[in-house]
């Protein structure tokens, strides 16, 4: 059996990077989106992720970005990969993985079953899925606000290809959230804060753990 993932996203200082790696997180994620709290910059994605080796990954969180964006970033031959949380079509998930030669993840918000039928017209194109809850009309940001979805959805549903689940896991939930879905890899961000944007070093450490037990 193949090692859990586990990535903790929205990590925007050297502390709480180093507390994800040596709590052995297998990706990290940096948000690059100037709505959101966890937002940082180019320069800041650089600097952070400068002491990483190379056998973590190292993940961009991107909103319907703009090839100047993704220019930008991909310039800082900081990232492993680009998770896309927007309406990124199938086509265009394509076309971002074939013109920035990175791992191509999509987000795929869920609240139904046929959220997750729908998904499959990223076959092909996204290098993995990553189920999210979905959040409301109207919300401020796509993603990132501890919100669940109903984690059965995803029994029996056969799913060929790379995948991963995230949307209000904590330290509290992920052990069940796996046991649950078969996960093979696990997605967390406000569940390791202390308030939005601020990542707390004990609930990163605790949360790897739960996640590993
Ligand atoms: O974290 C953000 O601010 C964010 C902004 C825009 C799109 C996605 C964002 N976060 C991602 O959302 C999921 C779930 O987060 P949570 O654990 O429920 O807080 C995760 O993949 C974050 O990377």
């Amino acid at each position: 059996m193949s090692r859990l993932a586990i990535k903790i996203c929205g990590l925007s200082t050297p502390e709480t990077v180093g507390a994800a790696m040596r709590a052995d997180a297998t990706h990290l994620g940096f948000v690059h989106f100037p709505k959101s709290p966890r937002h940082i910059e180019a320069d800041q994605l650089r600097a952070l992720t400068a002491p990483v080796p190379s056998h973590i990954h190292r993940v961009a969180v991107l909103v319907d970005p703009t090839d100047e964006v993704l220019t930008e970033l991909t310039a800082t031959d900081a990232l492993t990969a680009l998770q896309l949380h927007g309406k990124e079509t199938p086509e265009r998930v394509a076309i971002i993985r074939q013109r920035f030669g990175l791992s191509v993840w999509k987000a795929i918000p869920v609240k139904t079953r046929a959220d997750i039928d729908a998904a499959r017209a990223y076959a092909g194109a996204a290098d993995l899925l990553l189920f999210d809850a979905k959040t409301p009309d109207g919300a401020a940001l796509p993603g990132g606000m501890g919100l669940r979805f109903d984690w059965t959805l995803l029994r029996g549903v056969p799913i060929s290809v790379p995948w991963g689940l995230s949307g209000g896991l904590g330290i509290d939930n992920v052990a069940e959230a796996i046991r649950i879905t078969g996960a093979p890899l696990v997605d967390v961000s406000s569940g390791v804060e202390n308030a939005p944007g601020i990542k707390s070093v004990d609930k990163i450490m605790a949360f790897c753990n739960a996640a590993s037990s």
